[in-house]
């Protein structure tokens, strides 16, 4: 891995948390759209599990505007993240929650993007093929929650993590190398599928709300809804049949046996389900500790090979829209 930016992104979060130390922080928003937004879920299950005084709230730009939630103010830490750093309600989202005395931490690709610049702080993440898991916006992240865990309430997982984070690339690539050939059959047996339903829960919802929505719908144009496990027998698994196709994630983290659970009664009545088991990767480098918090990135890096082997064998690109960013919306 290339050390300088090993050492830039660890100077990042250093700065970033110069200024959380300046803070009384008793709160912390996730506020983003998209994709963007279902990479903060992780983060929010992290502070949900770790934090003895600190709550997270995650809602959509434009939510988090509207709802103007009581406890925004100058104990609060908002977390915005945007890749191309121009979506309107993210930026917007930053102006108000400096405008309320908050501390305001942009993730993006772009740090000249009008995002970067309604910030208080900026963390540049790298992204694309070349990029070394420590660098990635995922990564960045943890980087940031955990060191806010740490100087906010003494949490002791920073270290764990970082190193974790530092082997990442390792068991991605180890993940994918194992998943590969599983991914191509995918694109050919659901080629055609006019829906697929994604699910799981726990640190895991997020990706799988990331493949429903981004990949699925946004990106291929194939119906979808992401399905809480713990949801799904409250309504959903009535919709399930031997036509109806499932990917159904199980992660590491405590909300496994829901998974699990929701996994065991799909094989009762479907046929055409697509299980990825976070079980099955090799974490050499990843801490016990963490390993919960590393699943769901390592399930969103494979996920991804199967979006590329879907649009493949469909013959339509992951970058083709009707809508976004081509009319006014
Ligand atoms: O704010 P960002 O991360 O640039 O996102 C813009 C768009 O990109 C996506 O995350 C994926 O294309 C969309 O869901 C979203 O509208």
């Amino acid at each position: 891995m290339a050390t300088e930016l090993v050492i830039d992104v660890k100077n990042q979060v250093k700065q970033a948390l110069v200024e959380v130390e300046k803070r009384n922080i008793e709160n912390v928003f996730f506020v983003a759209c998209g994709g963007s937004s279902a990479l903060m879920y992780p983060s929010k299950y992290v502070i949900d599990r770790e934090a003895q005084k600190v709550d997270a709230h995650l809602y959509s730009s434009n939510e988090f505007i509207h709802r103007n939630h009581n406890k925004l103010g100058s104990s609060s830490l908002v977390i915005l993240c945007s890749h191309s750093g121009t979506t309107p309600e993210t930026v917007e989202a930053a102006k108000f929650a400096r405008q309320h005395g908050a501390l305001a931490i942009a993730l993006t690709n772009e740090p000249g993007s009008p995002l970067a610049q309604a910030a208080d702080v900026v963390l540049k993440y790298e992204w694309g093929q070349e990029a070394n898991a420590f660098t990635i916006n995922y990564s960045i992240l943890y980087q940031l929650v955990f060191g806010v865990l740490k100087v906010v309430e003494n949490n002791s997982k920073f270290e764990a993590i970082e190193t974790s984070l530092e082997n990442l690339q390792n068991v991605f690539e180890k993940a994918v190398s194992k998943y590969q050939e599983k991914a191509e059959q995918f694109g050919q047996l659901y080629k055609d599928e006019k829906i697929i339903y994604t699910m799981a829960s726990g640190a895991n919802y997020g990706v799988a709300y990331s493949f429903a929505i981004c990949i699925l719908m946004e990106m291929q144009w194939i119906h979808s809804h992401a399905i809480h496990a713990g949801e799904y027998f409250h309504g959903p698994f009535e919709i399930i049949d031997e036509e109806t196709p499932f990917i159904i994630l199980l992660g590491l983290d405590e909300t496994r046996p829901m998974e699990e659970r929701a996994l065991e009664f799909s094989k009762r009545y479907g046929k055409k389900l697509v299980v990825l088991d976070a079980k099955d990767f090799d974490y050499e480098g990843v801490q016990d500790e963490v390993k919960g918090y590393i699943a769901p990135l390592v399930l969103n890096y494979v996920l991804r090979k199967y979006a590329d082997q879907l649009a493949e064998a469909r013959n339509h690109p992951l970058s083709t829209r009707r809508y976004m960013w081509k009319v006014e919306y």
